[in-house]
């Protein structure tokens, strides 16, 4: 039997109302909407649709909490942290399932998220006691200069659906670990593991207030505006597309708050001629299928050099008639439904526009005939070129098209002729070559024969319009800390 929400052992980790300076809160006769699992199109719940005066409550709550919050001593905050990584990872079968139903994703994909997820509570809990100041030399002999760091303000954390329990903690673990307050900010489609990763915060200890979370499917401009507009948030962190991304920032310039766009990308996978074939199989199944295709550092170019491109086409052929398209909670599906049914259309667009213009579908094409949800069939695409969409657009689904191309020059300059620069991949057994295209890809990310950039002590981010600011890492928590520099006279 299909696993449902009636299987979850804490049924309370599903919560249907807004959280808000520690209390669960709806305005009664407020409106609704509807989270639906995209495998079926099944009701999971109805959540409160929140507005601005909503918005600006749980922004209240967050500052009142900051008064105090930022005095916590870091060792304090990693212990909450830690406390909170150890409940998720005691949840994770229930989480794992929530985040299915909700997202789409295969079961294990899900229980491989909250894995993920909660690495950056244990990361940003140790990184919370390294926030180190400096010491400057002072050019004047009477002066001494020290450096501290200190908590920004209250943090508005806004995320995206193909990755609704990583993308928070990522964001939250970094800004309460340098003493930030939060106000979370789901994306409609995926509010729910977003609420229960609240519960579990609140349970670890973490004081009210310091995690808000404010739900909209419907009203997510007025309330993306309500928190642009409020001078209480000091920062912003959006995960999503470059178009909301720029609006953001735009939205963001009267009250300068410090940003952290992480936006879309359009990544290459380079396959050299001299490239292990089986090994950059696996890697380019890791590289693109994950989450059905929407990850923001999906391979979407795929580059295969001419000597290798028919060998490496019938392997990948091969290879990809062995995923199972089904519902996430299916056993053996390694397919899931993509979350919502904008992005159908857009790949159904993206495999015409490529077969219009001379590419060969040779596996599947189309979405999944005769299913209740947004099922798209894996698909393979061959002898792509720079005309078609998918050149400059992230597909975000299971489509693979692939590109010939003859010399490193070449590929690199194809590489780089894209607006965003976010992840990349290289396959070679050739190490000059790696060192040579890694130094010239115009990107935030390199892979080097993995099919995989995501590590919570990694810096993940990009250039051009896929934003800046780096999350995880060291770099993670600076985004949300400010430098105070204090001039002192030691002679007076
Ligand atoms: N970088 C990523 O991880 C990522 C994530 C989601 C989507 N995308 C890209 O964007 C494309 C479109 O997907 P989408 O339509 O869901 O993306 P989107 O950018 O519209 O939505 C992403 C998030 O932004 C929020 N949002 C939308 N309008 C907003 C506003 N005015 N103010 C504040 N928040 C707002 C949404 O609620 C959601 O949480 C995808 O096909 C993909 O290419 C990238
Ligand atoms: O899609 C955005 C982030 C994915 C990841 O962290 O691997």
């Amino acid at each position: 039997m299909a696993k449902t929400l009636a299987d979850l052992r804490r049924p309370d980790l599903l919560q249907t109302k807004g959280f808000v300076d520690g209390k669960w809160t709806s305005t009664p006769g407020s409106e609704t909407f509807d989270v639906l699992n995209p495998a079926s199109l099944e009701k999971l719940a109805i959540l409160p649709e929140m507005n601005a005066a909503d918005t600006e409550n749980a922004i209240e709550a967050a500052n009142k909490a900051f008064a105090s919050f930022r005095k916590t001593t870091a060792r304090q905050r990693a212990r909450w942290l830690r406390r909170w990584n150890d409940l998720i990872l005691e949840n994770i079968d229930d989480l794992s399932l929530i985040l299915t139903l909700e997202n789409g994703k295969p079961l294990p994909e899900a229980r491989g998220e909250v894995i993920y997820g909660a690495s950056f509570l244990e990361w940003f809990a140790a990184e919370a006691e390294r926030t180190h100041g400096e010491t400057v030399p002072a050019a004047n002999p009477n002066h001494r200069i020290l450096t501290i760091k200190q908590p920004i303000g209250v943090a508005a954390l806004l995320t995206p659906w193909n990755f609704p329990i990583a993308m928070i903690t990522r964001k939250a673990g970094a800004a309460l670990a340098a003493g930030c307050t939060t106000v979370w900010k789901p994306a409609g489609e995926t509010p729910l593991t977003s609420l229960a990763l609240a519960l579990l915060a609140q349970e670890a200890g973490l004081p009210n207030g310091s995690i808000n979370v404010v739900l909209t499917l419907n009203k997510v401009a007025e309330v993306g505006q309500a928190i642009c507009d409020n001078n209480i948030v000091r920062k912003l962190s959006f995960t999503g597309s470059t178009r909301v991304g720029k609006l953001l920032a735009q939205q963001c310039g009267p009250t300068l708050k410090k940003l952290s766009l992480e936006l879309g990308g359009n990544s290459p996978f380079i396959v050299f001629d001299d490239a292990s074939i089986d090994h950059a199989v696996e890697a380019l199944m890791m590289a693109k299928f994950r989450n059905s295709g929407q990850t923001c550092v999906t391979a979407n170019r795929i580059f295969v050099q001419k000597g290798i491109y028919n060998a490496f086409s019938d392997a990948m052929l091969k290879r990809m008639q062995s995923l199972q398209v089904g519902p996430g909670v299916q056993d053996g599906a390694t397919i899931g439904p993509l979350t919502h049914e904008r992005a159908v259309e857009k790949a159904t667009q993206h495999i015409e526009d490529a077969k219009r213009l001379g590419g060969k579908v040779i596996l599947g094409g189309a979405s999944v005939p005769g299913s209740k949800g947004y099922f798209m069939q894996p698909t393979l695409i061959r002898d792509m070129n720079p005309e078609m969409i998918t050149t400059r657009e992230e597909v975000f689904a299971p489509v693979l098209g692939m590109y010939p191309f003859e010399t490193e020059e070449e590929v690199i300059a194809l590489a780089n002729n894209s607006n965003v620069g976010l992840g990349s991949f290289i396959m070679t057994e050739n190490m000059s070559r790696c060192v040579r295209v890694a130094e010239a890809l115009e990107v935030g990310m390199v892979g080097v024969n993995v099919g995989m950039l995501s590590a919570c002590e990694s810096p993940f981010g990009g250039v051009k319009d896929s934003g800046y600011g780096r999350e995880g890492g060291t770099q993670g928590i600076e985004d949300y800390l400010t430098v105070k520099a204090i001039l002192m006279d030691v002679n007076h």
